[in-house]
């Protein structure tokens, strides 16, 4: 397949899997962006620049996340590699659990998308099952591509995903932690295997939260108990898991963030712009951040997008 544009800009949104009982397969997308101009070149190789999260620290070469996976889309598909200049202006923090990895991969494979000559060859089913595959798990690339919050899973090696409704008055709050934790380090301290109970417990919990999030808001506390990931994970984060317990002992549906180390508040919308998790936020804090910031975010509702730049 031949190229059909040479310059296109891209915004992909953060996400945040898990939301507590949904591990690796719940996701939703949030009102915070990464934006990047990627220009197809005639000379080989490529180039990079970066603003923002990461700039000093990703590579800038071949090994750059977006540039490999834009360049896996373009082989998916059976178009030509070509040159490629990006100019990346990141706001996703890295390494936090707010899906900066699937942003970069998913952002890769619809600048490819905007790129071809055929775009529907890179449907966003193409787009999720390939970011799935790149990532390793598709519960952030779902949401990136579709926006909202969404279902995924995979069937015979093939990542697939579903949007599920959302309250109108879900309103969400990010409360970022000042370290970083890979999200491979995060999986690297989670057994082999559970208790069957446990695996009961969350597989009601996680057909709760479908209903909790989409018409019945005051079930998120009971629907986004987990059992399989979080406690787990409490030695390579413990200040996350501390202030979920805390959230959560004030009647707040605190998880961890995907990953982590980043705490992710479910609450509702009260009318003038506040939440009614805000009280107990801030009094967990005491005034004291130590570093933790808070981020009040929207549900991004359109995904990742892609547009050719004339
Ligand atoms: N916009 C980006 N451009 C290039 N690489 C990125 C970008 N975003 C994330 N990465 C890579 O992914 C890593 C973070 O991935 P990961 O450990 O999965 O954490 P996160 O929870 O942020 O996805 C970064 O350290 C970096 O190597
Ligand atoms: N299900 C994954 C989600 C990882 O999300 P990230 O935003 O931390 O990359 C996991 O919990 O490992």
């Amino acid at each position: 397949m031949r190229l059909g544009a040479d310059h296109v800009h891209v915004r992909v949104p953060a996400t945040s899997a898990n939301l507590g009982p949904g591990f690796d397969a719940f996701g939703i997308a949030l009102g915070l962006y990464d934006e990047l101009e990627v220009r197809a070149l005639a000379s080989p190789g490529v180039t990079v620049e970066v603003t923002g999260e990461g700039a000093g620290q990703v590579p800038d070469d071949e090994q750059h996340l977006v540039v490999s996976s834009l360049r896996a889309a373009l082989d998916e598909v059976g178009a030509s590699q070509t040159g490629l200049h990006l100019v990346c202006h990141n706001r996703i923090p890295h390494g936090r659990g707010l899906g900066s990895s699937a942003a970069a991969v998913v952002a890769g494979i619809v600048a490819a998308r905007g790129l071809i000559a055929e775009p529907e060859a890179l449907s966003d089913d193409a787009a999720i099952d390939l970011a799935g595959r790149i990532e390793g798990h598709p519960d952030n690339a779902a949401p990136a591509v579709l926006g909202g919050a969404t279902l995924a899973w995979s069937d015979d090696g093939r990542f697939r995903a579903v949007e599920l409704p959302v309250h109108d008055e879900l309103a969400l709050l990010a409360i970022v932690p000042p370290n970083h934790l890979s999200t491979k380090a995060a999986r690297g301290v989670l057994p082999a295997t559970v208790p069957h109970a446990d695996a009961a417990f969350q597989a009601g919990r996680a057909a709760l939260l479908v209903e909790a999030l989409g018409r019945r808001p005051e079930l998120l506390l009971t629907a986004t108990q987990d059992r399989l990931h979080q406690e787990y994970r409490r030695s390579v984060m413990p200040g996350s898991l501390a202030l979920v317990d805390v959230l959560r002992a004030a009647g707040v549906a605190a998880v961890v963030s995907g990953a982590g180390p980043t705490v992710l508040v479910l609450a509702r919308r009260d009318g003038e712009g506040a939440t009614d998790a805000d009280g107990a936020v801030q009094a967990a804090f005491g005034g004291a951040m130590g570093g933790w910031q808070i981020l009040p975010l929207p549900v991004d509702r359109t995904g990742a997008t892609v547009r050719r730049v004339t």
